[in-house]
């Protein structure tokens, strides 16, 4: 017989029991929080033409899609790497004359092309939720306190929400701290890992201060501001002040202004969540903005979670009694167990072992008995 391989490739796996159901009710309870706020559910495709996927958001690069030619269309698909860019069309085409601000929300398994350090899955859950129309303080605000009580709803505590600053090196490269594209590569990788040396080595020092505002919030942001003599950044920092205060005392709050995230179409606002006993983000959210058919461009907020690793901590799973029914036991009593909310496993031999198969109780004379 042939050897057959039932290798998957690196960065995907199947999520088994009781996983698989951990994470669906892991979904359930953070989806029902968004559509306790408001927020309709969208269920865009897996794939989706290439070009249309990346037309209404800048940044939403080509290069990070996993790609394939569909026989059928001759053209070249794409598998979505994030909800949020088919939210943006939907947003912009079949939902474009649905009232502003208009709340959706989604969850679905989004690829990777390739996986990082802290998070090796390629093929992950993203839930999420867009808030299209503005991305005002009050809109940003209620999209960040939605995301912490999505977070808190499926058991998550001690989260740190990370501010960050999505175009703050593209305003001042355009200002006055003058870069070419080149160079703004080469200060973003500099900042990325906070290397002051290497900043200096490329004659851009006035950057430096960049590396000083991260960390607790509050003096983060007095050093941003101190570093912001010309006042190019006053209503984007006042903004960022006005959400975190509207959040201080739920969660800690920390600020990254140079922190970048997977997909660069954010705009003012970017924040990340942490958790206590988590070394990845459990998710990330910001502003950004729809392009339209008309090439006009829509205001937009949102976040998405990445429960991956909850569901490896355990998160969303649930002890369960569960009934063996020996061959021949009463239908009707068993039907009864179910409807009350019992698991039953019927043996469909003899030879059936009610411990092998996990259960905790046996049906005996119409009534379940401790194993
Ligand atoms: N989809 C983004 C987060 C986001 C949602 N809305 C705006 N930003 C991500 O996964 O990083």
């Amino acid at each position: 017989m042939q050897k057959l391989s039932n290798l998957l490739p690196e960065g995907f796996h199947d999520a088994l029991p009781p996983n698989a159901e951990a994470a669906s009710r892991l979904e359930r309870d953070v989806l029902d929080t968004l559509a306790s706020h408001g927020y309709a559910r969208v269920s865009p495709p897996l794939a989706e033409y290439e070009d249309v996927l990346t037309a209404r958001m800048q940044g939403a690069a080509k290069s990070d899609l996993m790609r394939f030619v569909d026989p059928i269309s001759q053209r070249t698909l794409a598998l979505r790497p994030d909800i949020t860019m088919q939210i943006g069309r939907i947003a912009a085409t079949s939902m474009a004359d649905a009232a502003r601000p208009l709340r959706l929300s989604y969850s679905g398994q989004v690829l990777k092309l390739r996986s990082g350090q802290l998070h090796p899955e390629r093929s992950r859950l993203q839930i999420g939720a867009e808030l299209i129309g503005t991305d005002s303080v009050a809109a940003a605000s209620e999209i960040v306190s939605v995301a912490i009580e999505a977070l808190e709803r499926a058991g998550v505590t001690g989260i740190t929400v990370d501010f960050t600053l999505p175009d703050l090196i593209d305003i001042l490269a355009a200002g006055p701290l003058p870069l070419n594209e080149a160079q703004i590569a080469e200060v973003r990788g500099e900042l990325d890992m906070k290397d002051a040396g290497g900043l200096a080595a490329m004659g851009a020092m006035g950057y430096l201060p960049l590396i000083e505002a991260t960390g607790p919030f509050n003096e983060a942001m007095k050093r941003l501001r101190a570093f912001d003599a010309e006042n190019l950044l006053t209503s984007r920092l006042d903004g960022i002040s006005k959400i975190a205060a509207s959040i201080e005392g739920k969660v800690s709050l920390t600020l990254d202004p140079t922190e970048r995230h997977g997909f660069e179409y954010q705009s003012w606002l970017g924040f990340t969540l942490y958790a206590e006993g988590f070394v990845g983000a459990l998710g990330r959210g910001g502003s950004y903005e729809i392009a339209d058919a008309r090439g006009d461009a829509e205001m937009a907020v949102g976040f998405s979670l990445y429960p991956n690793p909850l569901i490896g901590a355990g998160f969303g799973a649930k002890q369960n009694d569960v009934l063996f029914l020996p061959l021949g036991h009463d239908l009707a009593a068993a039907k009864q167990m179910r409807d009350e909310g019992w698991r039953t496993v019927a043996a469909l031999s003899n030879k059936d072992d009610a411990n092998a198969m996990g259960c905790t109780h046996r049906l005996d004379n119409g009534k379940p008995q401790k194993i």
